[in-house]
């Protein structure tokens, strides 16, 4: 069979019939049993997709560690693979130039970053698995920042149950404090950049032993910031990578650079996050004290600021939850609820 006929898109199509069914709601499980024949299968780490080959990481941290170039099994032909993913490999893993190893089973996932094609589209595509940090690059000025735009970045990390760090950049231009008034009851730990003082070392630290998925729109200065952080990141933008597999198509494609014992996966996937699939709840569950008073609202509450009786809107007023946690929820809310209907597109 042409390995054309198992195109994939970058963002594969997704069945939600697998979402609803996993116990946690943060993760799925794959549904394809490990085969017995698989036992002598390796661990690998999936770093790029593009079209049907699958770079993986092999023996990651190890002295061998080598990046490979894989396929996937028939069975398991309808499952989205993306990088984050870990999963089991067979055949040649040698990475030798012209072999193909062959993926044959995804291990469990801790977290699954999704995006529908537009905010009116309920079906998913999966963008990034595992990842427990979304780093938001966001420009003081220059591009305008796009408060909505990171609302957007948020409701999909919440919903993932992934943590948000921001990086303001190009605060040599403008105050990035009117940006974060929009955010400040989320508690967002947010580090600034300027060409001549990058959070070079604050930053690595925090994103050392993570998987980050880094989110920003055209311009921010997310690629400089990346290269500032993994010095070797520029040289995989400009051929074929080993480890990242980034090549001719560097923006249309995934790449993940090693930081310290972690990664950081730079997806163009997320240049568009719609959000028709995300549920209202599962955004208040990421913070346990707002979901505790959001449940004796009234049925069916919409807990935007003009929302009759909402307990959570009543408990800020009371003093006994946040009311800066309560406002940045009902401004994000209203942006998810304003996508939904259409009213403002990026
Ligand atoms: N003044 C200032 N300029 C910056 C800063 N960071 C990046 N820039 C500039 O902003 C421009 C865009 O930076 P890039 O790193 O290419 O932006 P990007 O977000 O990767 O954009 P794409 O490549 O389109 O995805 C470049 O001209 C950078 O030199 C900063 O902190 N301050
Ligand atoms: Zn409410």
């Amino acid at each position: 069979m042409s390995w054309l006929s198992d195109y994939d898109d970058p963002y594969e199509r997704y069945d939600e019939s697998l979402i609803r069914e996993r116990p946690n709601p943060k993760a799925n499980r794959p549904r394809t049993k490990q085969r017995p024949e698989h036992g002598d299968a390796h661990d690998g780490f999936v770093t790029s997709v593009d079209r049907g080959r699958y770079s993986v990481v092999i023996d990651e941290g190890g002295a061998q560690e080598r990046s490979i170039t894989c396929t996937r099994a028939r069975e398991l032909r309808k499952e989205a693979i993306v990088a984050g993913d870990r999963v089991d490999v067979v055949g040649d893993v040698s990475g030798n130039e012209g072999t193909l190893a062959r993926i044959v089973r995804i291990q469990p996932r801790t977290t699954l970053l999704r995006r529908s094609a537009d905010d009116s589209d309920e079906f998913e595509r999966v963008i990034v698995a595992n990842a427990d940090t979304m780093l938001m690059v966001t420009a003081a000025a220059d591009p305008e920042p796009r408060p909505r735009l990171i609302h957007r970045y948020l409701v999909a990390a919440y919903d993932a149950g992934v943590t948000p760090i921001m990086v303001v950049t190009k605060t040599d231009l403008a105050d990035p404090q009117p940006l974060l008034a929009h955010f400040e009851g989320f508690g967002i730990e947010t580090f600034f950049s300027t060409p001549d003082a990058p959070p070079v070392e604050a930053l690595g630290k925090r994103l050392e032993g993570r998987i980050s998925v880094a989110v920003g729109h055209s311009g921010v200065g997310k690629s400089t910031l990346v290269n500032a952080l993994v010095p070797d990141a520029k040289r995989a933008t400009g051929h074929v990578n080993a480890v990242t597999g980034r090549g001719r198509h560097t923006s249309s494609s995934t790449a993940s650079y090693r930081i310290g014992g972690g990664w950081i996966i730079d997806t163009p996937g997320v240049r568009s996050f719609g959000l028709g699939h995300v549920d209202t709840a599962s955004i208040i569950a990421a913070f346990p004290a707002l979901a505790e008073v959001a449940a004796t609202c009234p049925r069916g509450c919409t807990h935007l600021a003009d929302a009759p009786d909402c307990a959570m809107a009543e408990a800020a007023e009371a003093g006994s939850l946040d009311s800066r946690l309560v406002s940045s929820m009902q401004s994000m809310l209203e942006t998810l609820v304003t996508a939904r209907q259409g009213r403002f597109d990026f």
